[in-house]
Formats: C-alpha cells, sequence, structure tokens
C-alpha cells in the first residue's frame, strides 16, 4: 500500500525550471531515498506533498489526502523536516520545542527529551545564539518527538557532524523498525546506503532512476588486486577472466554479483596479498548525477 503518492506531477517555474510529469511513491514503512543534484526539484517536490505549493498538474497524495486542501489534517500524521531550517531566533530552543509540541497537540515531552539527549543537544539557549548543527538538531527534535507514522525529511543531516550523521542513521533504522514510512532527501550516499529501501534519482526535474537499493548493492563492482607467488601464477590466473590487468605478479580483476566462482579459481593459485576496494554507491549514482552527457 501506498502512503505517499505523487502522480505526473509537473511544477513548471520557467525556463525548464521546476518538476516535470513526476510520479513515484512510498509504500507503507519504505524509507525512501530521493537524491538529485543541486536544483533537480527535490524540495519543490516536498513542498508540493507538505501542501506549502500546488502543482500546475498531476496529483500528489498523502495516506489518500490532498494535503494542499487538506494540509491541517495530513500535518498531523505527519513530522517534516525542512531543507531551510527557519526556527524563530529570539527563542530560546527548549521553548520553541515546546511551541511545537503544542501545535502538535501533545502534552508528553519524555520522546523530546530522549532525542535531545540521543543528539547531545542542549536546547536552553537562545535560538540566535545556537550553531547550524544545533538548529538542526532542534528540527529534527520537532519532527520525530511526537514519533509520527510518516516522515518527511529533507537533507535531514545538512550541518551534522560526522558523528552526529552516524546518530541520525541509527535513528532512521530505529524508525523504521518501528513502521515509520520515510521519504528522504539526501546528497549523502552512504547514509542513503544504510537506511533506504529504494532510491528515486531525479535531475532537471524530471524522473531518472527507481532502484531498489539492495539491486544497487548487487551491481556495484568489487576491485580486487591480487599478488600472486610468481609471474607465471599470475598470467594464468588473469587468463581466466575479462577485465583484469596484469603487472609483474599483481593482476587487478573487477568482479560483479556472484564471489563464489572467482573465490574457487582463486583458491588453486598460491596468494601472497589481496586487496579489495569496493565501488561506492556514490560512484554508481554519479553516473546519474554528472555532467550534461548523462542527460
Ligand atoms: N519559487 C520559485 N520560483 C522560480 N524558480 C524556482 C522556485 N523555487 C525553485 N525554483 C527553481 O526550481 C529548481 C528546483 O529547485 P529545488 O529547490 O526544488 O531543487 P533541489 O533539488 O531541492 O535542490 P538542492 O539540492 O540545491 O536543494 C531550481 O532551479 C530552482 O532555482
Amino acid at each position: 500500500m501506498s502512503v505517499i503518492k505523487i502522480e505526473n506531477l509537473t511544477k513548471d517555474y520557467g525556463s525548464n525550471k521546476g518538476v516535470f510529469d513526476l510520479s513515484f511513491e512510498v509504500k507503507k514503512g519504505e524509507v525512501l531515498g530521493f537524491l538529485g543534484p543541486n536544483g533537480a526539484g527535490k524540495t519543490t517536490t516536498i513542498r508540493t506533498l507538505l501542501g506549502f505549493i500546488k502543482g500546475d498538474r498531476g496529483s500528489v497524495s498523502i495516506d489518500g489526502l490532498d494535503p494542499f486542501k487538506n494540509a491541517e489534517e495530513v500535518n498531523k500524521s505527519l513530522g517534516y523536516l525542512p531543507g531551510e531550517n527557519s526556527l524563530m531566533d529570539e527563542m530560546k530552543g527548549d521553548d520553541f520545542i515546546k511551541f511545537i509540541a503544542d501545535m502538535k497537540g501533545m502534552n508528553n515531552l519524555d520522546r523530546a527529551d530522549e532525542l535531545k539527549e540521543f543528539f547531545e543537544l542542549d536546547a536552553s539557549g537562545k535560538i540566535k545564539k545556537m550553531s547550524k548543527g544545533m538548529k538542526q538538531k532542534i528540527g529534527i527534535v520537532c519532527a520525530f518527538m511526537n514519533s509520527p507514522d510518516i516522515l518527511i525529511l529533507d537533507e535531514p543531516t545538512s550541518g551534522l557532524d560526522p558523528l552526529m550523521q552516524n546518530k541520525f542513521v541509527e535513528l532512521i533504522l530505529k524508525e523504521k523498525e518501528r513502521g515509520a514510512t520515510i521519504l528522504m532527501s539526501s546528497h549523502i550516499f552512504e547514509e542513503i546506503e544504510k537506511t533506504c529501501d529504494r532510491s528515486v534519482i531525479i535531475k532537471n526535474g524530471r524522473l531518472v532512476l527507481t532502484e531498489d537499493i539492495n539491486k544497487l548493492k548487487e551491481n556495484k563492482n568489487k576491485n580486487f588486486r591480487i599478488e600472486f607467488k610468481n609471474e607465471f601464477e599470475a598470467k594464468n590466473f588473469a587468463a581466466m577472466f575479462m577485465n583484469t590487468s596484469i603487472k609483474d605478479k599483481v593482476v587487478k580483476v573487477g568482479v560483479k554479483g556472484n564471489m563464489d566462482e572467482f573465490i574457487k579459481k582463486l583458491a588453486s593459485f598460491d596468494v601472497i596479498d589481496i586487496d579489495i576496494e569496493q565501488q561506492s554507491l556514490e560512484e554508481l549514482f554519479m553516473h546519474f548525477y554528472g555532467g550534461e552527457n548523462n542527460d
């Protein structure tokens, strides 16, 4: 069952900017990574989903409701973290969290306290004196504190240091276990790889690829650098595979998918040393992200 649905959405800002005929969905309990280079149309899509702007054509729905017509109702079941977190600067962090909690009709702030502790956030000071990372943490607390069924997160780890980015991954995995449905835009491939079931890539406002993360992982090349006992062994081994390069006793070979055959063949040789380098998801995605040639 799809919880978030985008069908043939077009929001045309002119000069080929915006979102064009975009369709994808997020199923119940799924974590979907929404990727694309700067200006691809991620925030535009997300703002349409929140009912902040209306598409020119097509439709979006959350739990079967049109967010533009039912903004208040949709926002109740939703946790939203905006890309540009505009908090009320003059307020203290804790007062702001309380203010949002009141708006959500919450009277128990235990989960907010847990989240503050988890992200090592002291929100007692004025927001205007806080760093970008602290403000982002406040945004995260506000989005997650009522354990919503649906979370829409626009670049959630922007401004967080690597340690906190890892904590965020932990949080998403826990929320996924809880059964939350999550749409998350990100530029951090590792974060997508660790948390998402599927990814949707857009570019210039148009869908480029929808792919299962596990399938993407299977398609990754593993590059082996193997040093053999002597040149003779190296040559014999290299002759068994495509995509090899050989220098003295060292063979470099890229292997995709099933490792079994490769390992069994290698086992009959005298191996001195072996290094394995895994192609990153980023390298895979760069093909879609990259320059004009990939259009
Ligand atoms: N209100 C607007 N009026 C005109 N053009 C706009 C408006 N909002 C966005 N755009 C343009 O539409 C395109 C898509 O913008 P959007 O913010 O959705 O991209 P994004 O994928 O979120 O990018 P980023 O990763 O940089 O945040 C951009 O070229 C942007 O300049």
